[in-house]
This record gives C-alpha cells, structure tokens and sequence, in this order.
C-alpha cells in the first residue's frame, strides 16, 4: 500500500455521518484555498503553540530527552475533541524530532495486512500518525501491541492449520495516535503508550491570541474588540477560531471596508447563525427539539438524533460536548436533558418543576 492509497481508503471508508462530522468541523464551506490557508496557520513548532500549557511542556521534555539520547521519543496518545490541534501537535513532534511524518487513519486500516505493510515501509525513527486510532480494526490493534512494544510483527500467510506466522522486523518508529474517545481504546493499547496527553478546550483568552496570530499570517486588520468577538464565538476550539475569522474576513471584504471591527464581526457572525454564545444551527436545533418537542427530556440520544435529522454520532460527538460544557444541557442515565440555561437561551420559561434530577447528572 503506498501513502496515495491510505488516503483513497480513508475517504472510501467515511459513512455519511462522519462525512456531515467532518465538512462541519473542517469548514463546510471550505474551497481549497481555504483548506490552504488552514494548513498555512497551523503552528510549526512547540513555541509557537498558543495554550495546552502542561501538554506542550511535558511533550517538549520528553521530545528533547530523546533527542540528548539520540533515540526516537516514545509513543505519544493525543485524545481530546475535534479541531483542538491533535494533528498539529504529531506533524510538530515530527518536524522537532527532524523526521518525516506519515499519516494514515484507523478506517484506512481495515486488515492487519494494511498495517504491515504501512509498518514495513518506515524508515527509523520515522513519526507514523495514526487519526482515529479507536477506529482500527481488531487484527490490526493486535499487531500494533508487538509492533510498539518489540519492533516487529508476524504476517500471517494462508489460512487455518497451514497457515504460518512470518516474523518481520521493522525500523524503531514513533506512533503518535489521536482519538476523540480515548475510552474507547482497549487497555493494552493505551498501555503501550509511553506518554499520553488529553487536550483541553481553549479559554478565551488563548483563543483571542490564536485569532490575532492567524490575522497576522493572513494579513487581515482587525481590532481587539472584533478579535475577542470571535474568539468568544469559537466553542473553546481554535479550528472554529480561524474558520470563523475567515468568514468575518469575506464578509469584511464585501460588506465593509476590510477591516474586522466589532460591528462587521458581530454582523458577520449573525449571517453565518453563530450566536453569542457559539451555538450554531445544529446545537440549537438539539435544545430546541429537547426543549419543545419532548418537554426537556429526559430523551435518549438516538431520538433526539432523528429529532433534528442527524446521526447520533453527530449530535453525540459534535454538538453535545460544547451544549454540556456550556451548562446547556445534560447527560443522565435516563437520557439527555435541558437545563433551565437551556430554555432561557431559546427564550422560553423553564419548566416549574424542573427535569433536571441533580442526582442524575452522572455521564451515561
Ligand atoms: N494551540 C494552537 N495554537 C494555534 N493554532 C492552533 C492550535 N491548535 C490548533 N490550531 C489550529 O487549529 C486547526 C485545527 O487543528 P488540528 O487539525 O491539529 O486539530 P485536530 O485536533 O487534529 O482535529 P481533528 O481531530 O478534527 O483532526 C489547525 O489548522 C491550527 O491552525
């Protein structure tokens, strides 16, 4: 398999939902300068890396360590929610370690066959970054354990009692994984991570700077006031941050003599349906059929799915996480529930009595 080919699987194993998951969080609007320019913003190095403060302290030690040794740093676990900068941090562990960094993702790898042959095709000390990595299948997850641990791996040849193990030496490598769910992940492989770091969301404030060093880069002028409006929009995600700074940068341009005031920002921000507190169409749709269709719940994820006419992955993965940090909504073992936050931020009454059971607030 060549590099060409993962990628061509990657696309052909995407189902709808994740297809719907990745056009809104990698820009569903995004033209291919667009994707350029969000490639170009990306930071290059650990220093230039704006908040993940303990990570990237932590990841720089344990890079420089390995570079006095001369040896390839460990595994690295990256887990956190979409568009926090996963993917930016492995192509910076690579660029810091001076390697080249291969990319693939878990649905791209569906037979231990795919692995191998990605695996033999490293050189040493090679970065292999595996996205998804909760999503690759179990043959392959179970060669991964000794190709981490051992440097080696045993292709299979044929089929049932003839079949025989073919052990394969392969160069010293870095897997650097991300995931979404790292709950996901089977023990023995999280074990066989040498450092693990789960990323944050993004204060407002870091954001604000991210917003301003991605202005600089695109040579668009825009004021604190208009900065901070966007980065208080951004749902504590820098991808958000820059797509939203690019579309206040398109409505400046035509609207509004180019620069990114408070005014264009806000007004900007209105057309694309971002409110003030980043909920876009999506995450108000999931209040607003919680909240008038079925009375603030509790209801389970998969209707409210089909409520707003997303697959539940979406609701669960996308909007939920941002709706239960916001206080806006909350997972109880008898279902999702609005809270009285929730109704007031579509403008209705709370219910009297509230749905909300504070007993009930554990994760399900
Ligand atoms: N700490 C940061 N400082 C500045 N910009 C950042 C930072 N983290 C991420 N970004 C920006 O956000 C964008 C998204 O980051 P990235 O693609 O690395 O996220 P991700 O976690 O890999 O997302 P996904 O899981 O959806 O692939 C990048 O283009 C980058 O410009």
């Amino acid at each position: 398999m060549n590099w060409d080919d993962t990628e061509t699987d990657m696309d052909d194993d995407l189902t709808q939902a994740e297809l719907t998951h990745l056009q809104r969080l990698t820009d569903a609007d995004a033209d291919g300068d667009d994707r350029a320019v969000e490639a170009a913003l990306r930071p290059k190095t650990l220093d230039e890396v704006i908040g993940q403060v303990r990570v990237r302290d932590q990841l720089g030690l344990v890079l420089e360590a390995a570079r006095r040794r001369g040896r390839a740093p460990d595994h690295v676990l990256l887990s956190g929610p979409p568009g926090l900068g996963k993917t930016t941090l492995a192509m910076i562990i690579a660029a810091e370690m001076s390697t080249p960094l291969r990319l693939t993702s878990g649905p791209a790898i569906t037979h231990a066959g795919d692995l191998a042959a990605i695996l033999s095709g490293l050189n040493e000390g090679d970065v292999l970054f595996v996205d998804e990595i909760h999503r690759m299948s179990r043959p392959a997850e179970e060669m991964l354990y000794m190709a981490m641990e051992d440097f080696r791996v045993d292709v299979v040849i044929g089929k049932g009692p003839g079949a025989t193990a073919i052990p394969l030496e392969i160069p010293s490598f870095t897997l650097v994984g991300a995931t979404t769910r790292a709950g996901l992940l089977p023990g023995p492989l999280r074990d066989r991570f040498g450092f693990t770091a789960h990323l944050e969301f993004y204060e407002a404030h870091e954001l604000d700077r991210i917003v301003h060093r991605s202005a600089g880069l695109l040579d668009v002028h825009l004021t604190a006031e208009g900065s901070s409006e966007i980065a208080s929009r951004s749902r504590g995600t820098p991808r958000i941050a820059n797509r939203l700074l690019r579309r206040v940068r398109d409505y400046a341009q035509v609207r509004a003599d180019g620069v990114l005031t408070l005014p264009v920002a806000k007004a900007a921000l209105e057309m694309f349906e971002v409110d003030e507190s980043g909920l876009d169409r999506l995450d108000r749709g999931v209040l607003d059929a919680l909240c008038r269709r079925f009375g603030g719940g509790p209801v389970g994820i998969s209707t409210l799915a089909v409520a707003v006419g997303e697959e539940r992955e979406t609701v669960e993965e996308v909007a939920e996480p941002f709706l239960v940090r916001s206080g806006l909504l909350a997972r109880t073992p008898r279902g999702r529930v609005a809270t009285p936050a929730a109704w007031r931020h579509l403008g209705l009454t709370p219910p009297a009595v509230p749905t909300v059971d504070s007993t009930l607030f554990d994760e399900v």
